[in-house]
């Protein structure tokens, strides 16, 4: 079976799930630091590096928090302001940069010499940044775990019958399938990724399984990964498992300022994970066992065939204990058949380790 698939909009072409490549989305998120031009550079790196879509966060500040949050002191490291509101207002970009970068996202195939552009997407973070991005006419909408609940919200964006790709971290299974009613009830354009908030994630607290747990309770819906983890193992070890579209944030340098660097990939580790996905997704193959052509030179030098365990004249009948199974020149009878080889006549001697082939054996007796 090969399951649910969505087709993205936006003028792409593009289905994901089913058995369609694993839609690999390179999250810039806020990363860029608050400069186009860096975000301009972290869309030619994730295309370079084979991501097939960039996304980016977009928020409408006063409709995303409540004065109350913008005002909270937000002191540390990674901050940008002293208080949330000054942070948040210095990494959002404006909606005619992110024109701009759609645009530019538009040429990034033709920059890194390859046929095929890379999608341009962003989370809408409160529903006038929804409304813009159905404006921008992205492939889908996505749904950051913090509106994962946001059912008001959602049940907009799925109205619009635009693909939506939701993620549920910080969220409970119950929570998750009323996404799933609701969306499904507007759309089947809808994709579940499963994902923990949590910036690095210990591995302890990611949960792969719950991507076989969301296939079998969400059966009409593409399930997919955001990952928060270090490194790039686990989200390829989710592609085994299933997800369809997996999205991992990306960065420049993991030591800049900002919380998501930490757990970010930088371009090295992006390209091994897209090559890794891609060398997975031909090695995960079809359940049908088969001998692979491949198989045949290491057959040919240490397949096993079955031998005259000593010297045998011509005319005698086989023992099981007149055969031997060894490594040997020409092939002949394989060893899984040596039963059938009791009781044969052999028409030429054999030497000790000769191949017992068919042109050795007087032809099998007609039966009754
Ligand atoms: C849940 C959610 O929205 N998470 C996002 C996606 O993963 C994050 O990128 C946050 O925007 C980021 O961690 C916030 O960092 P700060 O609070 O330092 O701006
Ligand atoms: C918060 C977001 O995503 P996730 O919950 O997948 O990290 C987002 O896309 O903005």
């Amino acid at each position: 079976m090969s399951g649910p698939t969505i087709q993205l909009a936006g003028g792409s072409g593009r289905r994901i799930g089913g058995h369609h490549p694993c839609l690999i989305v390179a999250e810039i998120g806020q990363n860029h630091q608050g400069d186009v031009d860096i975000a301009k550079r972290m869309i030619d790196m994730a295309k370079r590096c084979g991501a097939d879509c960039v996304k980016l966060q977009k928020s409408s500040l006063p409709d995303k928090f409540a004065g109350s949050a913008l005002r909270r002191p937000y002191e540390g490291p990674h901050s940008w302001g002293a208080t949330y509101g000054e942070h948040k207002a210095h990494l959002e970009l404006s909606r005619s940069a992110y024109r701009e970068l759609q645009e530019y996202a538009k040429q990034a195939g033709t920059r890194a010499a390859s046929l095929v552009d890379i999608l341009f997407t962003a989370s809408a973070m409160d529903p006038v940044s929804a409304e813009f991005l159905e404006e921008l006419d992205v492939p889908f909408v996505k749904v950051g775990s913090g509106d994962a609940d946001n059912l008001p919200m959602i049940s907009e964006i799925a109205g619009r019958g635009r693909p939506v790709v939701v993620s549920t971290g910080m969220q409970s299974l119950e929570t998750v399938r009323r996404v799933y009613e609701l969306v499904l009830r507007h759309t089947s354009q809808l994709a579940l990724l499963q994902c923990t908030s949590a910036y690095p994630t210990p591995d302890e607290h990611v949960h792969l399984r719950v991507l076989q747990q969301y296939q079998q309770a969400f059966p009409r819906t593409v399930i997919g990964y955001s990952g928060h983890e270090q490194g790039t193992a686990i989200t390829v070890a989710a592609v085994a498992l299933g997800a369809k579209i997996v999205e991992r944030h990306v960065t420049l340098d993991h030591s800049w300022r900002g919380s998501d660097h930490a757990c970010s990939l930088e371009p090295a580790q992006l390209t091994a994970l897209v090559s890794d996905i891609r060398r997975l997704e031909l090695a995960l193959g079809t359940p049908a066992k088969a001998v692979q052509p491949s198989e045949h030179a290491c057959w040919l030098k240490l397949g096993k065939t079955v031998v005259a365990r000593r010297e045998l004249a011509a005319g005698c009948r086989l023992t099981a204990a007149d055969l031997a199974v060894k490594v040997a020149e020409p092939k002949g009878w394989r060893p899984e058949r040596l039963n059938q080889l009791v009781g044969r006549r052999l028409r030429t001697a054999l030497q000790a380790d000769d191949s017992v082939t068919d042109d050795v054996l007087e032809p099998e007796p007609e039966r009754e």
